[in-house]
């Protein structure tokens, strides 16, 4: 059990933790390794018995993948770091400005940093007592929710005063979230034109994950049902695929490169790209499929890729996300009178003089 910093009598404070999957700190091969090593030996994500995984891990891919995608993550880096964290912070930081200061709005990675112990402990330091857990997944996936909510379940195992704790499960088919998506298309097709068909490509799971229940699969047509619905788009006019296939195994189809090399060539000429299970650009939409994708379209005879970039900080979807949030803190008060802030700011300074 860890110390709690709570105190008996202060007042309740409510929490947003936004959650992510992580990434490198670095784009660097040393980085990567312990990146990958995190991602990778989490059992929810590889779901093979333990003693015939971590060898195959901790032998061959931890020593060959860490310098391939160091180099593909190189390749998307910005001056202020990797995509997905940069993103990740502002969407929190939108939050925060939408939820106001009676909120406390954090961001935490499920791999790699600020890991989720660590925010969680901010978080009860800062006095908060309620925390709603937000993942940025709009489609449930053992692999990424299941995941991060067991990284937040064994923190509490660790607490003697608990807080309050809430999590979001999915929202694939919430009318802001798909509001903001038709938004995004809209305005790209506005500055560029059309293409003759949208592929939405999702990141892949495991093709046995659907077997076994995950409904990742459905939640990710059902977004793309919507959204297609939402374009006024025709039957013919787009399509579902998915990404990212990682190993041997069968994966959830159809595959995104091969389903764009076959439409280039089946002679479609103009086509538009986007991930819509992705909130936030990372290394699999911006490298994967705004770069590998791309050349393999144009290698088959395709003659305009056009990406969509996702989400991101688009205001449209911040005020989604805030609106998602306000829905499931309802019961929880969200703003701390003057009062109840003075006599936290006392119960803190008293419990830093206790401590010292
Ligand atoms: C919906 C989101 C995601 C699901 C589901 C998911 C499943 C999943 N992923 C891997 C293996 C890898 N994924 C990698 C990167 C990556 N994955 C997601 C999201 C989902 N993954 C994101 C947002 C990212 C990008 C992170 C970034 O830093 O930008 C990688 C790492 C990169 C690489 O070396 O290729 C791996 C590996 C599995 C095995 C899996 C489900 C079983
Ligand atoms: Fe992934
Ligand atoms: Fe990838």
């Amino acid at each position: 059990m860890t110390p709690t910093s709570f105190r008996h009598g202060t007042p309740e404070r409510t929490a947003v933790l936004l959650v992510n999957l992580g990434t490198p700190d670095e784009p660097t091969p040393a980085a990567l390794r312990r990146y990958l090593a995190e991602f990778l030996g989490d059992p929810r994500v590889v779901e093979i018995p333990r003693a015939a995984w971590l060898p195959i891990l901790h032998g061959v891919i931890l020593r060959t993948r860490p310098a391939k995608s160091a180099a593909k993550y190189a390749s998307i880096w910005t001056p202020e770091g990797s995509p997905l964290a940069v993103w990740t912070q502002r969407q929190a930081a939108g939050l925060q400005q939408r939820l106001g200061a009676g909120v406390l709005v954090r961001h935490a990675m499920r791999y790699g940093n600020p890991a989720i112990p660590q925010v969680l402990d901010e978080l009860t330091a800062a006095g908060a007592t309620r925390v709603l857990v937000l993942p940025l997944y709009p489609q449930y996936a053992a692999s990424t929710t299941a995941t991060a909510n067991d990284a937040v379940g064994a923190w509490l195992a660790r607490q003697r005063r608990q807080p309050e704790v809430r999590f979001v499960n999915h929202y694939p088919d919430d009318a802001g979230y798909i509001a903001a998506l038709a938004a995004q298309v809209r305005s790209h097709w506005q500055q560029h034109g059309r293409g003759q068909k949208l592929v939405m490509s999702f990141h892949g799971v495991p093709r046995r994950t659907l077997e076994l229940g995950d409904p990742y699969h459905c939640e990710c047509h059902k977004t793309a049902r919507l959204l297609a619905a939402q374009l006024g788009l025709g039957k013919d006019e787009w399509v579902v695929t998915f990404q990212s296939r990682f190993g041997k195994a069968e994966w959830l189809k159809p595959y995104t490169e091969p389903t764009l090399i076959q439409l280039a060539r089946d002679g479609l000429k103009r086509v538009d790209v986007m991930c819509p299970g992705f909130p936030a650009d990372c290394l699999e939409t911006l490298e994967e499929i705004n770069m590998e994708v791309r050349a393999a379209f144009v290698q088959a005879g395709g003659r305009e890729y056009h990406y969509i970039p996702c989400l991101n900080d688009a205001p449209v979807w911040l005020d989604a996300l805030a609106d998602l949030a306000q829905r499931h803190l309802q019961g929880w008060p969200l703003a701390e009178t003057p009062a109840a802030e003075r006599a936290l700011q006392r119960e803190r300074a008293l419990a830093m003089g206790a401590a010292a």
